[in-house]
């Protein structure tokens, strides 16, 4: 029989919460000093457009991540209009780059928008197209590959990103909890086959002998895997 103290919360739609909103409410309100106006306006786009952006929970963990292995060149695949690279772009500085990827060309636009009146613009370099073969076009190394394009390309997408982190870099990816439905068995998927998708990008991360990984559940889950050095 199931613990009650230990099970998980269910929402009324029948997901999971690993972490109470409650709390979650109250880890944000620790965060106003990292409040922006670029930050603000971007965070009211995204609840005015409902855009699924990591929010500044997810944003602070990035930065801090990426400080803390002083990286300085990030490829995120699935940009949006620039949220999570303002993080990363604080973290890495003036001489460090982020290359951004995004399917909409719209959303380069926007992130320019907002991103073209900082200096964190000058260290985004913003490319439109499909983020795999973006990635494929570009050379070298990276101290952190950031994944938050479409469910269904996680598995490919963490195949490719392995090989190009460098020793002691991270490969990070958004939403593997997938609002519990990773943990149940049974659920409906906003896209048939996305949760088996992210199931099956877990398992291989954490089978995979080259990195050390772990699941921060802060929102919908946030994994983070360390190439060995
Ligand atoms: C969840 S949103 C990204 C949010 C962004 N990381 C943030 O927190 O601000 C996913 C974005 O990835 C883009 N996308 C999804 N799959 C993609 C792919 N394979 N290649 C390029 N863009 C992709 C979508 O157009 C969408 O804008």
């Amino acid at each position: 029989m199931a613990d009650e103290k230990h099970s998980p919360k269910l929402m009324d739609s029948g997901l999971l919460t690993p972490v109470n909103p409650a709390i979650e409410i109250y880890m944000r309100g620790l965060l106003h000093k990292t409040d922006h106006p670029v930050l603000l306006a971007m965070e009211k786009l995204a609840r005015e457009s409902n855009f699924p952006i990591v929010d500044r929970l997810v944003g602070v963990f990035l930065e801090t991540q990426a400080k803390s292995i002083g990286a300085k060149r990030v490829f995120e695949f699935g940009s949006g209009y620039g949220y999570s690279a303002y993080w990363f772009a604080k973290a890495v500085g003036q001489e460090g780059q982020v290359v951004c990827t995004d399917g909409d060309p719209l959303n380069k636009q926007k992130a320019e928008q907002f991103l073209g009146a900082t200096e964190l613009w000058n260290t985004i370099d913003f490319h439109t197209g499909i983020a795999q073969i973006l990635f494929a076009q570009t050379e070298g190394l990276f101290d952190i590959c950031y994944n938050d394009a479409d469910k269904g390309d996680y598995p490919e997408i963490w195949q490719m990103a392995k090989t190009r982190i460098r020793p002691g870099g991270l490969y990070i990816a958004d939403n593997v909890l997938w609002h519990g439905r990773v943990a149940l068995t049974e659920f409906v998927d906003i896209v048939p086959g996305w949760t088996e998708a992210i199931k099956e990008h877990n398992e291989r991360i954490f089978a995979d002998p080259d990195f050390d990984a772990y699941i921060n559940p802060t929102r919908d889950g946030v994994i983070v895997a360390r190439k060995k050095a």
